[in-house]
């Protein structure tokens, strides 16, 4: 059994259930012509060279990190998705997804997503946090196109891929059929990076992958980790619960399979059902706050933890009624950047981003109390 962190060179990045050896080594650079983007973009980000180092998948908060546009023409914008980057580092975070579904990557090319990503490396490298983990969003409705983006992303300096199922034909298999479970294997074979599942049922047609697929799943030595968005604790306990089973020598600080809330709003229930810890767009707004509620948890504080979760859950269910347009508006209105999401999501009216920006209030003063 080797944990993440074992000193193995960077070609073994696997889970401990079976290991196998698929991370290339050595570097990667990205080219303007790569990415055939035109002027308008910063290139240094994607012209330095990517060196492939192994960065543990250990438990924390990650974050999905949004995306950012240029106001008037839409175009990524690589300044403020560096400075946003930074800034969830200093916080105290433990790793990074670009891509998720705060990071509108099904608004972006493939080019751009490889822009996001070199551009979170870059900025994190020369801030002093080359060590932090990034995972990036790979789900795609084709095979081969989920294998291509992983691809793309080990390229652009990713460490982990993140998976939805596909589900575009989804009323033509089962959500734990042998189909889904092909199209992971066949991902996962293929990958340079290690696989986490993402179960997001309210993102791919209702597909909602079962505990026993996903254990089958945590069985391929590509496959590291899970990231369950259907807050469903019970099949949380069962996957965190077969995993920890299977591996031959569990360690809760390096385990051979991170099993992650999928929002901010079950934290402690996740870590209470033998979870490591979340993958939450609300940590865009308040990283600390997130960190303190495992931290104190952890430490057995389980009575402060609890109040700070209901902080959390009541900041979440604005997060979630406004969804990636009202996370937006919340740090436009808290700490003054974040602008608007892509076309066609609506730009909210005044009204609208009153109502998030007092959502998120209690959350912001906490945040701002840490
Ligand atoms: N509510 C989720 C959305 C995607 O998984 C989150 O907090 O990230």
């Amino acid at each position: 059994m080797a944990p993440h962190n074992d000193s193995s060179p960077a070609g073994s990045f696997t889970n401990g259930f079976n290991r196998m050896s698929f991370q290339p080594s050595g570097s990667s650079t990205l080219t303007v012509e790569d990415l055939e983007l035109g002027s308008s973009y910063d290139s240094s980000a994607m012209e330095a060279p990517i060196s492939h180092v192994k960065r543990p998948l250990v438990p924390g908060v990650y974050v999905p990190t949004m995306c950012f546009f240029e106001k008037d023409t839409e175009d990524v914008d690589t300044v403020t998705i560096a400075r946003h980057a930074v800034r969830l580092a200093r916080a105290g975070v433990t790793g990074l997804a670009t891509q998720g579904s705060n990071g509108e990557a099904v608004h972006l090319t493939h080019s751009e997503r490889q822009v996001v990503t070199a551009t979170t490396r870059k900025a994190l490298n020369e801030a002093g946090f080359s060590h932090m983990p990034i995972i990036v969003g790979c789900g795609a409705q084709s095979t081969r196109e989920a294998i291509l983006l992983c691809q793309q992303a080990w390229k652009a300096g990713g460490d982990y891929a993140l998976v939805l199922p596909p589900s575009y034909y989804a009323p033509l298999f089962a959500p734990s059929s042998q189909t889904i479970l092909e199209f992971f294997n066949a991902v996962a074979d293929a990958s340079p990076i290690p696989i986490i599942i993402y179960n997001y049922p309210g993102a791919v047609n209702g597909m909602d992958m079962s505990s026993d697929i996903i254990v089958q799943l945590a069985q391929h030595p590509n496959i590291v980790g899970v990231k369950l968005t259907c807050g469903n604790t019970g099949k949380l306990n069962r996957v965190a619960a077969a995993t920890r089973k299977l591996s031959k020598r569990y360690d809760p600080k390096n385990p051979d399979f991170l099993v992650l809330a999928g929002s901010a709003d079950f934290s402690i229930q996740a870590l209470a059902a033998g979870g490591h810890g979340i993958l939450a767009g609300l940590a865009n707004i308040a990283p600390k706050a997130c960190i303190k509620t495992i931290e104190l948890w952890n430490e057995g504080k389980h009575a402060e933890a609890q109040e700070i979760q209901d902080i959390v859950s009541q900041g979440d269910w604005t997060a979630i009624q406004g969804g990636v347009v009202g996370v937006k508006a919340g740090l436009e209105e808290w700490a003054g950047y974040g602008g608007y999401c892509r076309s066609p999501l609506p730009k909210p009216t005044p009204e609208q981003s009153k109502k998030w920006k007092d959502g998120f209030k209690d959350l912001v003063m906490l945040e701002k109390s840490l």
